[in-house]
């Protein structure tokens, strides 16, 4: 006889193919590949997708296998909080704590953040990602987007300076973020943060390697530097401490929502500041972020406004402007 504790998996591998392309400094994509899981209870389902990332040795197949696994501590009532000592933190237990939590509001009838005590979310200002490029092509992409209040650039090395003060150009009244994905080296740190202080950028994501980053502890730094490949949970904010002045949390690394509401309130005891962001990936994976949005100072949930089409019911996104979930998309 099943338990009524008892919780039935289901997963799969999903395809979204990507408006054009979308290229950074590790190369250029064509498709979001994402892993959606779904948990069912007396009669309610909840469910999660998650970005498998090969830079952190994820791959969507390694994903899938990883959540089959936990099929059978499921079924024998395995809940969100034995969850997270039961995987790792990375894009499978997201996946698999954001089914859970959209379950638990499933079945309350109640929406998640009551059930979590949080506030209800607000609308927020998103930022929008402009790829990597010759400065030409990127500032003719800025242009097309320089209405937009928040513009994240990718950068890549050679070349950055002229790439930063192109794009400054094509949108003299943005808000500069620029993201170099762990490109730059402690030889051109010094330089490229100069180049991107001179055009008013705000604030600057991993620009060295994750592990090779002590340089930034040792100079002077002119705009903030936010930690991305270099920060996971919050097991790994202390080390970070005096080479970065902000963090990106996003829910494929700590292993869900539930990670990632404890990291964010820990990294804001110590002093940094946050930002809330994501992969490419429908509005599925971006609905359980909008809870951390509120805390955040820069808000990067622009995953779906680079697909070619985002799932049915997904977020209301109005120019920059994403609005929370729907309590049938998630939550
Ligand atoms: C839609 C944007 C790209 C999302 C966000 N604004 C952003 O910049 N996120 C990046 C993560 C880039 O995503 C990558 C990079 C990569 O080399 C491979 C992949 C992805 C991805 O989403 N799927 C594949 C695995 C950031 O902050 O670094
Ligand atoms: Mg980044």
């Amino acid at each position: 006889m099943t338990s009524s504790l008892s919780r039935k998996l289901a997963a799969s591998i999903e395809r979204w193919p990507i408006a054009g392309s979308f290229t950074i400094s590790r190369g250029a994509k064509t498709e979001a590949v994402t892993v959606v899981a779904t948990v069912s209870q007396g009669g309610h389902t909840g469910r999660g997708e998650c970005v498998p990332y090969p830079r952190y040795g994820e791959t969507p197949e390694a994903t899938l296998q990883a959540l089959e696994a936990m099929r059978e501590p499921l079924s024998n009532g395995l809940d969100r909080q034995a969850l997270q000592a039961a995987m790792p933190a990375g894009a499978a237990r997201n996946a698999l704590d954001c089914a859970l939590l959209d379950l638990e509001a499933k079945s309350a009838g109640q929406r998640i953040w009551t059930l979590l005590g949080r506030p209800a979310p607000r609308p927020c200002t998103t930022a929008f990602t402009i790829s990597l490029g010759t400065p030409e092509a990127m500032a003719a992409a800025t242009a097309r987007a320089a209405h937009r209040p928040l513009l994240k650039i990718k950068l890549g090395g050679d070349g950055d300076g002229e790439r930063i003060s192109a794009v400054r150009k094509a949108a003299p009244e943005s808000e500069l973020i620029v993201d170099a994905n762990e490109a730059w080296t402690p030889d051109n740190l010094e330089q490229n943060l100069a180049a991107c202080a001179n055009a008013g950028v705000t604030l600057v994501e991993q620009p060295l390697p994750a592990g090779q980053d002590e340089a930034l502890a040792r100079i002077k730094r002119p705009i903030a530097v936010c930690a991305d490949e270099s920060v996971h949970d919050r097991a790994s904010l202390e080390g970070i401490r005096a080479r970065y002045d902000a963090v990106n949390v996003k829910l494929d690394k700590t292993g869900g929502l539930t990670e990632a509401l404890a990291m964010a309130d820990a990294a804001h005891v110590l002093g940094f500041e946050i930002m809330i962001g994501c992969m490419v990936a429908t509005s599925l994976a971006m609905a359980p972020a909008m809870l951390l949005a509120q805390q955040a100072r820069f808000v990067d949930l622009d995953g779906p406004l680079l697909l070619a089409r985002d799932r049915d019911g997904g977020l209301r996104y109005d120019g920059s402007l994403v609005y929370p979930p729907d309590a049938a998309l998630w939550g």
